[in-house]
């Protein structure tokens, strides 16, 4: 009988859940509303517009570097604290997945590291992990996108490999709303060339390495 009081957001986590713990990643439609993508949409735009963002850096600490061979888009990387109301909108939502996820599947997510990112026409980010060699907090990456509209020749695809061996890959169209979750250890992953401006939020969730905190 519990299944009759199960609200839709209920039913939302519980298929995340069920495809991470059977697939490790997920491609889902509706954890935000279209005016909250729009909300998004905006406040990205509108930061991008103002000169906000920096050329992506690829690795970590001390060997960070821009590689634009590697990755050509900009980011802005966000906090909870944000003036926008999208923004602490965004971080309030994906703190009740990494709830639901940690519930379903014991995975010690901790919190959340985001930003915005603007491929301009004709980047990309080639093949990669994305865990650190020297780092395993992340855990569980989201990849969230804001564009409107995308046909079916504008590029910009997330390639997903579904093996170690990348010989099985899914494309997936980086249209507003789409939202893609994988294990961030697992999964080689690439974003082809897009041929038109092209706008996501990722996140990744982390567990805190090392040491416990209590
Ligand atoms: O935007 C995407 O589809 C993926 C981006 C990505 O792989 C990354 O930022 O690590
Ligand atoms: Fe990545």
């Amino acid at each position: 009988m519990e299944t009759l009081y199960r609200t839709q957001a209920d039913s939302l986590t519980d298929r995340i859940v069920d495809a991470l713990a059977t697939q490790g990643w997920v491609v889902v439609d509706d954890v935000f509303t279209p005016a909250e993508v729009q909300a998004l949409r905006e406040a990205c735009l509108a930061r991008w517009d103002g000169g906000d963002f920096r050329a992506a850096a690829v690795g970590k600490g001390g060997g960070e570097a821009v590689r634009s061979e590697i990755r050509s888009d900009s980011v802005l990387w966000l906090n909870e604290a944000d003036d926008a109301p999208a923004i602490t909108r965004y971080f309030d939502t994906m703190d009740a997945l990494r709830v639901a996820v940690n519930r379903g599947l014991y995975l010690g997510l901790a919190d959340l590291e985001a930003h915005f990112a603007v491929y301009p026409a004709g980047s990309f980010y080639k093949k990669h992990l994305d865990r650190f060699r020297d780092d395993d907090a992340r855990t569980l990456t989201s990849v969230f996108y804001l564009n409107e509209g995308w046909p079916a020749g504008a590029g910009g695809e997330l390639r997903l490999y579904l093996d170690a061996d990348c010989r099985q890959s899914v494309d997936i169209r980086p249209q507003a709303g789409t939202m893609v979750l994988f294990l961030s250890d697992r999964f080689w992953h690439e974003v082809l060339p897009a041929r038109r401006q092209r706008l996501s939020l990722t996140g990744w969730f982390r567990r805190h390495g090392g040491v416990m905190t209590w």
